[in-house]
């Protein structure tokens, strides 16, 4: 199941992307209509992480193109905001939570810019967001995972973006802070900004996703949640492994599946 959407926020075309010449992402095929909040999901290493490293022009490309608003990367750059995984970031780096947040400006304002008042008032209104704002002068190297993580959101958000890819946030958060930051983003996608997150727990995507790609080497599937997100879809991308499969099938088949209606 695989729905091409008319003038998309994000156009993936025939993707190969091989590292040490074994492919590890072929021949993909996407779109993601503007507005959605759309989840990847797929096993470990079905090169969910790679799929948005490529867009991101971090990875080289095999095979194939990718476009942002009709755009190379290049042009739109500023348009573009990446969270990446957070343990592939020192944070034992010496810098403030405010210093960290202050950088997401840099890429909006470009690296020759000073940084002005209106920035920092950016910054502040950004930890405010994430309930962040006591931490501006703690170390970044004394926060909490989860702290980490809404301190790498805000960063996100003072780039005032008009897509945002991000891996993972919601890995070693607590429940309180994941209901907080998707709020934070379903909030963004009402706003008209296109949210792309790469995400593992299969429970939570039919109430947290209006739109899914299902991975695992090959795309199986991408599309709105309700109509891609089916029993048969998931056995194909993780292989029927997972016994929660079967669970989350079984409460499909009995209507009691969340839905972002019935939140
Ligand atoms: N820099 C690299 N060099 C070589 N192989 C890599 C590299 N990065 C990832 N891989 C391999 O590419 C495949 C896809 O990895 P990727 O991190 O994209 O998967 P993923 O779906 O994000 O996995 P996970 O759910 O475990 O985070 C894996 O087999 C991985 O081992």
């Amino acid at each position: 199941m695989i729905e091409q959407v008319q003038n998309p926020a994000l156009e993936i075309h025939d993707l190969t992307v091989s590292y040490d010449k074994k492919p590890v992402l072929w021949g993909i095929d996407l779109s993601v209509p503007k507005g959605a909040i759309a989840g990847i999901v797929g096993p470990n290493g079905a090169g969910k992480s790679t799929l948005i490293k490529s867009v991101m022009g971090l990875v080289p490309l095999s095979s194939g193109y990718v476009k942002i608003f009709d755009e190379e990367l290049n042009t739109v750059r500023k348009r573009v905001s990446y969270v990446p995984q957070r343990e592939s970031v020192d944070w034992d780096f010496p810098a403030s939570v405010l210093d960290v947040v202050m950088m997401g400006r840099y890429s909006k304002v470009g690296l020759m810019r000073r940084l002005r008042k209106a920035d920092l008032e950016a910054a502040r209104y950004a930890l405010q967001q994430v309930g962040m704002e006591k931490f501006e002068k703690r170390q970044i190297s004394q926060l909490s995972g989860g702290q980490q993580q809404r301190v790498f959101l805000a960063r996100a958000l003072t780039q005032q973006a008009d897509i945002y890819f991000m891996d993972e946030p919601f890995a070693g958060v607590d429940a309180a802070t994941e209901k907080a930051i998707i709020q934070l983003l379903k909030e963004m996608a009402s706003q008209g900004k296109t949210v792309i997150v790469v995400h593992h727990d299969l429970q939570s995507v039919a109430t947290y996703f209006d739109w899914i790609i299902m991975l695992n080497l090959r795309l199986v599937a991408s599309g709105p949640t309700e109509k891609a997100f089916s029993q048969e879809l998931l056995e194909e991308t993780y292989g029927g492994k997972l016994t929660l499969l079967t669970e989350v099938g079984e409460l499909m088949k009995k209507g009691q599946y969340p839905t972002r209606e019935k939140q």
